[in-house]
């Protein structure tokens, strides 16, 4: 099993009926636990941080644990590209960031539109199991569920005094109140519209002849691709043959960081990804490419 596994390279949906999922695992040692317990499940953690993928990374190579997988991915985004509806058994959220301000709440890991989602690739009768130190957050997360139907949920003081994670250590220390709050899918949620990625087999590359770019004025430029898709350009890098710029692209809240590569070979001028930047290959790649070479040859 691959932890960490490239998102980018993977068929998807992942081929997998029966999973155990933990969102921002941190250190890992609760996916580690679970996938331990469950030698049977596929044990699968998304984590942001690059340093919890690595700990992790090497904790599951000495173990030698063959059912842990990761993905260093916004776990809303793995859900959504990952994994197959009615595929997973049970969901562990344990202390996310509670994003205390009323105004931040979309930024939740169980705003209505996750909860949705989670539903969605919940198998009936799986569970969402959500520890945190903030009761507010687990109010929260029942009002959302409340909203979204579909769910019935228990919310209780946690009482123990061996920590699971890193902070269950710490707040426990610190003499907290925890609480988990269990929501367990027992049928159909209300609808929200999901975004769509659209992925492509491949990306082309654009060949413009005879003319020559010029990059530097598309510094600091912003182009609105479609409806919820914005690209934006940064830094431009120029040497005769070669230039590259900096892009940044948003599709629906999905973002990708890469440099458009521009390489001139005779009179020719080809506009493509750099090899050195790896991309979720989406239909909005290929418009950000052709757009920077429609505006970089412009006269
Ligand atoms: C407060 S820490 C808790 C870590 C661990 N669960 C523990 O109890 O020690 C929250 C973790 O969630 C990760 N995280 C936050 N939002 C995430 C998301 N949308 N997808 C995946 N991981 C996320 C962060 O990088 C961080 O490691």
């Amino acid at each position: 099993m691959l932890c960490p596994l490239n998102y980018k390279r993977v068929e998807k949906p992942l081929p997998w009926d029966e999973v155990l999922v933990e969102i921002g695992f941190g250190r890992g040692d609760f996916l580690l636990r679970i996938a331990n317990d469950n030698p049977d499940v596929i044990a699968l953690g998304f984590e942001l941080s690059g340093i919890g993928i690595e700990k992790l990374q090497k904790r599951v190579k000495s173990a030698g644990i063959k059912n842990i997988s990761c993905v260093r991915l916004d776990a809303y985004w793995g859900f959504h590209l990952l994994l197959k509806d009615n595929s997973i058994r049970s969901i562990y959220i344990n202390y996310p960031d509670p994003w205390f301000k009323r105004r931040d709440t979309k930024r939740r890991v169980t705003s209505r539109e996750k909860l949705f989602l989670f539903s969605k690739k919940l198998k009936k009768g799986g569970s969402l199991y959500v520890r945190t130190d903030h009761l507010p957050f687990a109010e929260f997360t029942i009002e959302e569920a409340t909203w979204l139907g579909g769910f019935e949920y228990e919310l209780r003081e946690l009482e123990t005094s061996e920590p699971l994670t890193k902070y269950e250590a710490k707040w426990l220390s610190q003499g907290r109140k925890l609480y988990q709050l269990t929501l367990v899918k027992v049928g159909e949620t209300k609808l929200i519209e999901l975004p769509k990625l659209k992925e492509v087999k491949e990306l082309f590359p654009v060949r413009i002849e005879g003319k020559e770019p010029h990059t530097e004025s598309l510094e600091g430029k912003e182009f609105k691709l479609e409806e919820g898709v914005y690209l934006r350009l940064f830094r431009a890098y120029r040497r005769p043959d070669s230039e590259l710029i900096e892009a940044l692209l948003s599709e629906e809240g999905f973002t990708q960081r890469f440099f458009i590569e521009l390489r001139k070979k005779g009179r020719t001028w080809i506009v493509d990804i750099s090899p050195h930047s790896e991309v979720l290959r989406t239909e909005n790649i290929q418009k950000a490419v052709n757009r920077v070479a429609e505006a970089a040859f412009r006269p």
